[in-house]
């Protein structure tokens, strides 16, 4: 289902303009990434998609359909959606938090739990942890738990904001390989928010970078963004002028690839060895 934002405008009550005349059109089947800085206006744009927050002016078009049309809590229920802190119910179970919205749309409770342990699967979650609460579980299995819930009513759509920000760098980087994995297989239109260039970088197929007030500042795939960033701006986010862009590999103990970047950040793990075993280029100098 594509979604379309024509000439969205957010005032808070408050005076804040949190979107200006936002514009743009997600494909069906792809992942979207809303990149920016804090602030810039990313929840909100995401907020619009499912009526948590009606645009000030503008309309947002899922199908062709202007949501504003739609009965909000419907409109949830068939709108997958992840926030960074899972927002799992704490006093239910791991599989009856799966199974909520399922329930909520009528689906038996013999029916519900038997999706909700398919969905475990999909996840990578062990079976043994549907029976435990949300705060037994670490933070990368919460966020599985939440992942799983998103998709138990089968959506076509599916919200992100910043779903992988409280865990570990590594932990991060296992559910951005899970969510590939899952999105190769599922292909859902996906608005993912997130301030992390490599995560962007990484889950896209489409990035829009922006500046406060949603403003666009480029839209573009993750290769057209890193090679021919737009402006100034692009490439100071993208880390593009200070240095290169410079990822190193090292060999693994247990085999496969250590890769991380110019800082020594840890980005994952590859099995092939990198062709030359040398520093890998993934964007052209541009001094
Ligand atoms: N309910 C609200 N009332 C008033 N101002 C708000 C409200 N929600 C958000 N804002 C303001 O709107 C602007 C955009 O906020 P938003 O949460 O959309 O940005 P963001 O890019 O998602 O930021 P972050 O990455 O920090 O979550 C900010 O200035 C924020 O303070």
């Amino acid at each position: 289902m594509p979604i379309d934002f024509r000439q969205v405008t957010k005032t808070y009550d408050d005076g804040t303009a949190a979107v200006q005349k936002f514009s743009l059109h997600i494909p069906s089947h792809t992942a979207t990434v809303l990149l920016g800085s804090s602030g810039c206006g990313k929840t909100t744009l995401l907020r619009m998609v499912n009526r948590m927050v009606d645009p000030t002016s503008g309309s947002v078009l899922i199908d062709d359909e202007d949501v504003a049309r739609a009965a909000p809590v419907a409109l949830r229920r068939r709108i997958g959606y992840v926030m960074q802190n899972a927002g799992l119910l704490p006093h239910r179970k791991v599989i009856d938090n799966i199974a909520t919205v399922p329930r909520l749309n009528g689906v038996s409770r013999g029916a519900a739990k038997r999706r909700a342990y398919e969905l475990m699967e999909i996840v990578g979650l062990d079976y043994t942890l549907a029976l435990k609460y949300p705060g037994q579980l670490s933070g990368g299995q919460q966020q599985r738990v939440g992942v799983a819930r998103a998709l138990a009513a089968d959506p076509n759509i599916l919200l992100m904001d910043e779903p992988f920000g409280a865990v570990d760098p590594l932990v991060r980087i296992e559910l951005q390989r899970e969510l590939k994995r899952i999105q190769t297989e599922l292909r859902k239109t996906i608005i993912f928010v997130t301030h992390d260039v490599d995560e962007a970088l990484t889950l896209g197929d489409q990035i829009v970078v922006l500046k406060k007030g949603a403003e666009v500042a480029q839209v573009g795939t993750p290769q057209e963004i890193v090679e021919n960033p737009a402006d100034q701006f692009v490439a100071q986010f993208l880390g593009l002028d200070s240095q290169r862009r410079t990822l190193s590999a090292r060999p693994r103990a247990g085999g496969g690839w250590f890769i991380s970047d110019a800082r020594g950040k840890p980005l994952g793990v590859v099995d092939q060895a990198p062709s030359d075993q040398a520093p890998i280029d993934r964007a052209p100098e541009t001094d």
